[in-house]
């Protein structure tokens, strides 16, 4: 048994148990009744001069220990995001309260920290921090943030076949024109429109016709550069922005797309569905002109090219 006399000498050596209640002041009871870790740490040698019932609950022991030995993991000193530069003044003296958030390297959880420096009973500086644990908080700002993301996201995408959707494209189209207004570089646009998607609404369902839009969005993706753009404007009809593409460039690159669409097939039981497309191009050589523009003279190109038999692409100017 330990007598009173030594058990004091010791109490001044070593981190006070507050679980040893013959020895914990008041202040110590109150403070060790608290959902929040507080301890108490020499600014200088970084000794736990104290540690809370709640902190020794979930860090373990702090006798002998330093900080960062006993709350954080893999540290061999000093942690590189120890609070103390912030909590003295010019001088050398206690500034006030300095709060923070941190996620603790130890247990993973996150904390909002309340630290402060202030002059110990023997005159040396220490470190208080009052740490309360916000990990769920945490947990539901990223859900939110996360949430909102998706939401945004969403908000540009078209939900049946991935590509930008009508918003999104003219969002993006904007700019891909003031870009090659400022540098009087060529941008085409190609508007395409499925041909007689009606009929295969009628004859195999909603459903099929909707699988063919997502096989039509797909090739649109194999074929598209990355500085492309490309959109879903509504129904069965899309577009595209090529920017740097002059005339035959883009008369290629709807030829080609045109002939993959019209040669991919959906399997439906036991047979396969196939559906054609008409192109609509058109080409501004120095970008001087706007999308509005570009699009009316590519949706007049398309208007011919199913006035001319479907399944093939006309240009404005043609
Ligand atoms: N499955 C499906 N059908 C759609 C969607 N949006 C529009 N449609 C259908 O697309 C069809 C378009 O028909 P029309 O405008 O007559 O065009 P079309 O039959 O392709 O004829 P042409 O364009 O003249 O070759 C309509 O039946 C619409 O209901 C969609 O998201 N999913």
């Amino acid at each position: 048994m330990h007598s009173p006399r030594s058990n004091r000498k010791k109490s001044s050596r070593r981190p006070r148990k507050a679980s040893d209640c013959s020895r914990a002041t008041g202040f110590e009871i109150i403070l060790d009744s608290l959902d929040a870790i507080v301890y108490v740490a020499d600014m200088h040698s970084y000794e736990l001069l104290f540690l809370n019932s709640y902190g020794r609950q979930h860090y373990g022991d702090p006798a002998g220990m330093k900080c960062w030995q006993l709350l954080q993991a893999g540290q061999t000193g000093p942690c590189d995001f120890c609070s103390n530069p912030h909590l003295l003044d010019a001088n050398g003296e206690p500034a006030g309260v300095y709060v923070w958030e941190f996620r603790n390297t130890r247990t993973g959880r996150w904390y909002e920290c309340h630290d402060q420096a202030r002059h110990w009973a023997d005159g040396r500086l220490v470190r208080i921090e009052i740490a309360t644990d916000i990990t769920e908080r945490k947990r539901m700002e990223e859900e939110l943030a996360e949430a909102k993301r998706q939401a945004e996201a969403l908000a540009h995408i078209d939900e049946l076949t991935g590509l930008n959707n009508r918003r999104a494209f003219f969002q993006l189209g904007l700019q891909a024109f003031r870009q090659a207004a400022r540098a009087a570089s060529p941008i085409a646009v190609i508007m395409f429109d499925l041909d007689h998607f009606k009929q295969i609404n009628d004859v195999h369902g909603h459903f099929v016709g909707d699988k063919v839009l997502v096989a039509v969005a797909n090739s649109v993706r194999e074929h598209v550069r990355e500085a492309d753009i490309a959109g879903r404007l509504g129904g069965e009809e899309f577009a595209l922005i090529l920017p740097q593409t002059s005339l035959p460039e883009a008369l290629v690159a709807a030829e080609r797309l045109r002939g993959t669409i019209a040669a991919t097939s959906l399997a439906h039981g036991s047979s396969r569905i196939r559906c054609t497309s008409s192109f609509g191009v058109a080409v501004c050589a120095d970008g001087s002109l706007d999308l509005e523009h570009m699009l009316s003279q590519a949706d007049a190109a398309l208007y011919r090219a199913k006035h001319n038999g479907r399944n093939r692409v006309e240009h404005a100017g043609s």
